[in-house]
């Protein structure tokens, strides 16, 4: 059987609800091979993040060349990068290998507040990696960060989405988890032509620790398997919906998802 396969450079989180642990369940469950490149090792829990040690950029690029020389990679994601010389490491490996379907989750700041990239490292993340990015999917805050804007209103997050897009990004994701007024969670698809909006009821909880991470791994999955990207996009949501209504009860802060539901969910298994 040949199977799809699907590479993350992302951190680790201890608790396994977000970072490289959410990734290769998501790749897992949507029938992809997941390989990884580690970027950092957090200790980290429900509560927050405790501490954080970053790799060298040779060893993120040291992974990243061990699964391109032998393994090969139908589609990668960007999780947690932490510094502009990973980022540089990151960058010059993607485009030496020409990896075309890049998925950068640009993650910034852990629910609990830590810091996941260092503020100096925002300007290597634009104008190194977000050029060689098929999808970009940051949450409200972090375009707030890359596009210096005030994000509000409907109209505000279409003109982040056309500033992204000028920076070289193919095809633009604005989340919404973070608008907590509004009783649908909607995430906008912008691919410089058209907006395409997915739209799913707002669930009251306070276990969305790693959504983004999830969210991003399953566009990622999709893609490997030659998914167009608004179907990529759509089945994401599917999945995050899923993981999030079919609550976990673990740890006593912000909870992790539920990797189970999608398949139980849609496909009775
Ligand atoms: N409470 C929620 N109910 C339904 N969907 C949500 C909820 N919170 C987040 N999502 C969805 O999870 C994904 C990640 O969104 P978001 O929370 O904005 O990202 P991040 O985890 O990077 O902060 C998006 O598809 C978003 O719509
Ligand atoms: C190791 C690691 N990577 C990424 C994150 C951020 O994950 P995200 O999906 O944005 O979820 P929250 O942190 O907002 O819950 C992380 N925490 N750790």
């Amino acid at each position: 059987m040949s199977i799809k396969k699907a590479l993350t450079i992302a951190g680790s989180d201890s608790g396994g609800g977000a970072g490289i642990q959410a990734d290769l369940k998501t790749f897992q469950e949507l029938g992809v091979f997941g390989t990884t490149a580690l970027t950092a090792v957090t200790a980290q829990n429900t509560l927050g993040v405790q501490d954080v040690f970053p790799l060298t950029p040779q060893m993120v690029k040291s992974q990243m060349e061990s699964v391109g020389d032998d393994i090969g990679v139908q589609a990668l994601k960007t999780g947690m990068l932490f510094n502009a010389e990973i980022i540089s490491a990151v960058s010059e490996t993607i485009s030496r290998y020409k990896w075309e379907k890049v998925v950068v989750d640009p993650v910034m700041i852990a629910k609990g507040g830590a810091s996941l990239l260092q503020q100096e490292a925002v300007s290597a993340l634009k104008s190194k990696l977000l050029p060689l990015a098929m999808v970009v999917t940051p949450n409200i805050p972090e375009a707030e960060v890359l596009t210096g804007m005030r994000i509000k209103t409907e109209e505000e997050k279409r003109e982040a989405a056309r500033n992204l897009f000028e920076l070289g990004v193919s095809n633009v994701v604005i989340k919404g988890g973070h608008d907590e007024n509004t009783s649908e969670s909607i995430d906008l698809l912008y691919d410089g032509l058209v907006f395409i909006t997915f739209r799913s009821e707002r669930i009251r909880t306070k276990n969305t620790h790693g959504t983004g991470c999830t969210f991003s791994a399953a566009i990622t999955a999709e893609l490997a398997k030659g998914v167009a990207v608004p179907d990529a996009v759509s089945t994401a949501k599917s999945y995050i919906q899923a993981a999030i209504e079919d609550q976990l009860t673990i740890g006593s802060g912000h909870g992790p998802t539920n990797h189970w539901a999608y398949k139980r969910k849609f496909m009775n298994v």
